[in-house]
């Protein structure tokens, strides 16, 4: 029979639950314990141990722990609840990386059965002690009729000789009160009830069912291909698992034999129509970018349902940064590189605890490769300099996955941000003034691409990722040819003040301490060589051509001689010329200095500056000064990128000035001028499907939009 809690011990309990939110917030933020192996040892071999029997700081390797929880779950830093052992001894359960029915909604419910494998009982230094769970295969949520849970603990009176469609009803009744995890293990033990072999193919369509409510892919297929004559709802269900695998090409197979079979089947028409959208965005990489970009203003989270392009890149070793991304082809400034999917991705507010972000992601990482292990081998491979773990990968017939080797993996490779691209660059273009989306809510992300992962880091990169929403773009910023490694910019070192200061003791090169390599681009090794008094001049001159700009930005322009000066001052603090080593310090001046000779109506001036912009960024641009061809036709001269420099957010609405301004003096050159900045705009943005509604607004401006048959 099973026993109510005991009563008499109401009160303790209310006490240990206030203790729980106590501890959780004194765990909140805590780094994670020293890195300790998950239990590898079958059940069978380990042996029990009580609360009063467990060693502080101690993991007890061969043993378990039964326990009982008196709280319900609840989610604080980590997950804890209150629980107590066989002889009543009370203790705090905290668990990391959980799926959602642990750690979501009403997560485990009080007088649920748990047994911990080789449990670590830990103790922070001002904090609660609790049983720590890290990995998450640790942890054993034990149904009720397990033959582990004493009699005196079972909640409800489960006969042992139920048949197996009795087995089935109770599944069905959990799962229609949306409790996936007890209809498998009803379902379960269902078919290791002797059904008939019509039960077992009922069970299996139904249990393939909650699979796929529980994100358990891999299982859902394993029921559904052990059915020899697939039914409709088992070719569906089939379809679907193999779509959310993103195995495309396969779920559009089933589909095709689903349609021919069953053509009344209008859901599953749609289903047919999204999976060949997919395959055609897999295979071609022209996805619906607008529709991308209109979806992320409106939906939170901002996970959106598209598949991975792999375009002209591989990876291969690199001689000295382990693996990189190589260019397979020749490839254009602004092509398509990579659109990849998030593997996991977790918003939330800029206010929030900024840790949570990275603690998210990783039981997303945790729970995507519990449910699917046919996705563990992919991920496990990705860089993971400093810690191995154990390479298991089931225990008792279970997947298992090292959670601080993810945690190594999430640290490496994941990446996270706030604002979305396009916002970023409408920022840098027209300031706050209102052209930002009014809706895009500020969010934190952390996500990891595990694609993506693999390119490496240069200061001055030859590509640009940007993203929309959990899609990753990644575009080529210069002409690559074959066989090129791809390299994209994972911190903005170089623009970054604090880091330009000689004073403190860091130097750009430097600040990758992280990610355990020193950055020996151009630009960091420029930087290196040159004399503390150029960097601190430099430095000191950004600050105040910065305000100066600030300043002039925002009221009526009139550009002097002072920026000016300022600017030419910051050049010369360069020793080298900037075809070598781009002047990023000058990133944003020439380019404000030409759009505010344009207002003035001093094209000539304008082009100038812009040009000067685009030079100080290591461009080599042929064709862009006077003189130019008389007639208005252009005499057919050509605007052309010899070189491309450093792309950034500011230049788009650079080339938009020199199409302005080429439309008074050199109209010929202006659409061409214009071609760039849509370029430069599918770099940064990560698309250019949405240039021509963004620079429609304020025509009249020197960035604002210029042909209209566009
Ligand atoms: C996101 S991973 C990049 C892919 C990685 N090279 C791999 O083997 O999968 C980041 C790691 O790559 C290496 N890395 C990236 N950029 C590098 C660079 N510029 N120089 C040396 N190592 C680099 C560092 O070990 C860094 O921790």
């Amino acid at each position: 029979m099973a026993t109510p809690l005991p009563e008499a011990l109401e009160a303790r309990y209310l006490h240990d639950y206030k203790l729980m939110f106590e501890f959780a917030q004194s765990h909140k933020g805590e780094a994670l314990p020293p890195a300790y192996a998950l239990c590898t040892t079958p059940f069978e071999h380990l042996t029990k141990i009580k609360i009063d029997n467990l060693k502080v700081e101690a993991h007890h390797r061969g043993r378990y722990i039964l326990l009982r929880t008196l709280t319900p779950t609840a989610l604080v830093a980590a997950v804890g609840a209150v629980v107590e052992d066989e002889v009543g001894n009370v203790l705090m359960l905290q668990l990391h990386n959980q799926e959602s029915g642990v750690v979501d909604g009403a997560g485990l419910s009080v007088g649920q059965v748990l047994v911990v494998v080789e449990p670590y009982l830990h103790v922070p230094i001002d904090g609660h002690g609790a049983i720590r769970v890290d990995h998450p295969s640790d942890l054993r949520v034990l149904a009720d009729w397990d033959i582990t849970v004493p009699v005196q603990w079972r909640r409800q009176v489960v006969e042992s000789e139920l048949h197996a469609m009795q087995w089935k009803a109770k599944g069905n009744e959990a799962f229609n009160a949306l409790d996936s995890r007890f209809a498998i293990d009803c379902y379960t033990q269902a078919l290791s009830s002797s059904p008939s072999a019509d039960e077992a193919l009922t069970i299996k369509l139904n249990r393939a069912l909650a699979f796929l409510r529980s994100h358990q892919f891999d299982a859902a297929l394993r029921d559904l291909e052990a059915i020899p004559q697939p039914s409709e709802k088992a070719l569906f269900r089939k379809a679907q698992a193999l779509y959310h695998l993103q195995r495309f090409a396969e779920s559009c197979e089933v589909h095709r034999v689903l349609a021919k079979a069953f053509p009344g089947n209008t859901l599953a028409q749609s289903e047919f129509a999204r999976a060949k959208a997919r395959l055609a965005e897999q295979q071609t990489g022209v996805f619906p970018f607008k529709e991308m970009q209109r979806e992320v203003t409106r939906r939170s989270p901002l996970l959106l349902d598209h598949a991975t392009y792999v375009g002209p890149v591989a990876v291969r070793p690199t001689p000295s940064a382990g693996m990189g991304l190589f260019t397979t082809r020749p490839v254009k400034a602004g092509d398509l590189l990579i659109c990849e999917k998030a593997f996991a991705c977790t918003y939330m507010g800029v206010d929030d605890f900024p840790k949570s972000t990275q603690i998210e992601l990783l039981r997303l990482m945790a729970q995507k490769l519990l449910k699917n292990s046919s996705l563990i081998p992919g991920i496990i491979a990705l860089h993971h300099v400093g810690y191995e773990g154990d390479d298991v990968r089931e225990v008792d017939n279970t997947p298992v996955v090292d959670s601080f080797l993810l945690e190594r993996i999430r640290a490496l490779n994941a990446f996270g941000g706030s604002h979305p691209s396009r916002r970023e660059m409408l920022l840098e273009t027209w300031g706050s003034d209102g052209r930002v989306p009014a809706k895009t809510p500020d969010v934190i992300f952390a996500a990891l691409w595990p694609l993506v992962s693999r390119i490496n880091h240069s200061c001055h990169s030859n590509a640009v990722h940007t993203h929309i929403g959990d899609m990753m773009i990644v575009r080529a910023a210069r002409d690559l040819p074959a066989d090129m490694e791809v390299t994209a910019m994972y911190r903005s070192v170089h623009r970054d003040v604090d880091c330009l200061d000689p004073d403190i003791n860091s130097t750009p090169a430097l600040n990758f301490g992280h990610w355990g390599f020193r950055c020996t681009c151009i630009l960091c090794n420029d930087h290196e060589a040159s004399p503390a008094g150029n960097l601190s001049r430099r430095r000191e001159l950004g600050l105040q051509l910065g305000f100066v700009l600030g300043t002039l930005a925002d009221r009526v322009p009139n550009p002097t001689k002072l920026e000016e000066r300022l600017i030419n001052k910051i050049a010369s603090t360069y020793v080298r010329p900037a075809a070598e080593v781009p002047r990023l310090a000058l990133e944003k001046g020439y380019p404000l200095l030409a759009r505010l000779w344009a207002r003035q109506n001093n094209p000539r001036r304008a082009i100038e500056c812009a040009v000067k912009g685009f030079e100080a960024l290591g461009y080599v641009v042929e064709g862009a000064l006077p003189p130019y061809p008389s007639g208005g036709g252009g005499g057919g001269r050509r605007l052309r990128v010899k070189k491309w420099g450093v792309v950034t957010e500011g230049l788009v609405g650079c080339w938009m000035t020199l199409a302005h301004s080429y439309r008074k003096v050199a109209p010929a050159l202006a659409p061409q001028a214009q071609e760039f900045a849509k370029v430069t705009y599918r770099i940064v943005v990560g698309e250019d499907e949405t240039f021509a509604e963004t620079f429609a607004w304020r025509a009249d401006l020197p960035v604002g939009f210029l042909s209209p048959e566009r």
